[in-house]
């Protein structure tokens, strides 16, 4: 059953949440007085939909419902997570969290806070247990932390079936033990923020050299690796200790003004402000998120190839939803393996799905089906494996983005050493290609093939001998360039 996420509060912050839920397949329903939320959120989620499915490699859910609601009331009806973001003042927190805990005093209520402690938002609550908090970093749905702060006071069992939720969502939850003002993160942003006021308002750099000198070196490092594994590298071959050693010292020099709060004047604000619009005010706001949404996706997927970091939770993420894709296979006929859904990063300059992706759609067909006979994850720990030792794609039609695809894999024939199979890459039940493979089932220490075991030999055979009973499809064996 879709489950239901409140959103009370639904500028910035409570858009991008209500983007990250209904991509992930949850209803979602907003509450927010500002008669601007309809039109506000479906502007994020404009930019929600053409960046989000890029970070995957697998199909989104089927997106979920998006309602308004016209109470605190309506909206958290139901709900199986509430996601509080409204503005920064603790009074309208609290009167917030009364509202919601008269009809639901037992749902989970997530904080986007920045700064207050969850003991703070607890006050006086009817159940303090089941609120904490949940910050999250713009924009909501591309970027995967989210700092989960609980109190004393909060139910423990709680925080770990919201952290759960958090990863069923894609994010990465940061448990953080310790309840302090800002939590982890802000205080760093403060830091940054703090000093960078100081150069401005001092007159070393404008608004635009600073982001110059975060962009094009530390600002690179840091999302990546943090400070400490990239200082750690900085020492160089004796690491953290040697780094200390020599950096250690300027702490005490006057290199930050960092305890120092800069005066917010009119006149500071209008230098800030002015040098900003000549620094960005030829782009429009959501022309800048476009913008901000392209190159996070280019840095996420980078890192998601090399497994690192953020690109670490992006991966976990596809194998969750993998294992709730694969298809109750049938043994009498072609078999369906795998559905996909053609994202955007599979489409090429002319406008299609490209031709690396087939042979992508292939494989995880086939590594669906060989799963099924039980060459899983853990056979392969073992030492053996199936590997392919020829493919011949036909394309036969388009595949477009947005397209939903199925995989299909017939068994043309099978030993105990080969495994041939044609595999239907469809749209509407129509072909857009076919794959002839050939797999070979290898030792791979040995690097040689070897029979299989009878474990998957008693999963496999039966499937060859139904699919024997098949019509042979007419594109088995063609070659390169044979005529029909
Ligand atoms: N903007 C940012 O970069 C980040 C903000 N946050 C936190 O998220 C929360 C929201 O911040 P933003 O989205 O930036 O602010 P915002 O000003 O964009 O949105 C706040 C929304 O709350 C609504 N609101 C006010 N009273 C309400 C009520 N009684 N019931 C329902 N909605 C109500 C307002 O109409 C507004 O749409 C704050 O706690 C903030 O600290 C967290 C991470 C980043
Ligand atoms: C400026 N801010 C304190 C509201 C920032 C955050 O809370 C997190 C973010 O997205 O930068």
């Amino acid at each position: 059953m879709t489950r239901k996420a409140a959103i009370i509060g639904g500028g910035v912050i409570g858009g991008g949440w209500a983007a990250r839920f209904l991509l992930n397949g949850w209803n979602v329903s907003v509450f927010d007085p500002d008669p601007q939320a309809a039109r506000k959120i479906g502007e994020v989620m404009a930019n929600a939909r053409a960046s989000l499915p890029a970070l995957s490699d697998i199909p989104m859910q089927a997106e979920g419902v998006l309602s308004f609601a016209d109470t605190i009331t309506e909206a958290v009806q139901g709900a199986d997570y509430i996601q509080e973001s409204v503005s920064e003042r603790l009074e309208l927190k609290h009167r917030v969290f009364a509202q919601i805990q008269q009809s639901c005093p037992d749902t989970l209520i997530g904080s986007s806070t920045s700064g207050f402690k969850p003991s703070e938002l607890q006050q006086n609550a009817a159940n303090p247990a089941t609120i904490f908090v949940a910050h999250p970093f713009n924009p909501v749905y591309l970027l995967p932390l989210a700092e989960v702060v609980p109190s004393p006071a909060s139910d423990p069992a709680a925080i770990e079936r919201a952290k759960e939720i958090l990863r069923e969502i894609g994010m990465f939850p940061l448990h953080v033990r310790k309840e302090i003002d800002a939590h982890i993160a802000d205080r760093f942003l403060e830091a940054v923020w703090r000093e960078a006021l100081w150069l401005v308002k001092d007159g070393i750099a404008t608004t635009e050299e600073i982001d110059e000198a975060i962009r094009m070196g530390f600002g690179l490092r840091w999302g990546q690796m943090g400070l400490f594994e990239t200082y750690r590298v900085a020492g160089g071959e004796a690491g953290m200790k040697h780094f200390m050693a020599q950096f250690g010292p300027c702490l005490q020099w006057p290199w930050t003004k960092l305890t120092d709060v800069p005066e917010f004047t009119e006149e500071l604000v209008d230098l800030i402000a002015g040098q900003s619009d000549a620094q960005s005010g030829h782009h429009t706001i959501r022309e800048l998120e476009r913008i901000r949404d392209g190159n996070l996706v280019g840095f996420l997927r980078a890192l998601k190839d090399r497994n690192w970091g953020a690109g670490k939770v992006l991966r976990e993420h596809d194998e969750r939803r993998r294992v709730a894709f694969v298809a109750a296979p049938a043994t009498g006929a072609p078999m369906v393996m795998a559905r996909m859904q053609v994202l955007p990063s599979w489409i090429d300059y002319n406008g299609h799905m490209t031709e690396s992706r087939y042979l992508f759609a292939a494989s995880e067909t086939s590594d669906a089906f060989l799963r099924f006979i039980g060459a899983d994850m853990d056979y392969v720990a073992t030492g053996f494996s199936y590997y392919t030792a020829e493919s011949h794609i036909m394309h036969k039609g388009e595949a477009k983005l947005g397209d939903h695809l199925t995989g299909s894999v017939q068994v043309i024939a099978a030993d105990e050493k080969r495994l041939h199979i044609f595999i239907a890459i469809q749209k509407d039940g129509v072909d857009v290609a076919t794959i002839e493979q050939m797999l070979l089932h290898v030792d791979m220490a040995a690097g040689r093939t070897v029979a299989a075991p009878a474990a998957i030999l008693d999963r496999l055979t039966p499937v060859a001998h139904a699919h024997a009973g098949l019509a042979r499809p007419t594109a088995v064996g063609r070659f390169t360039g044979q005529r029909n």
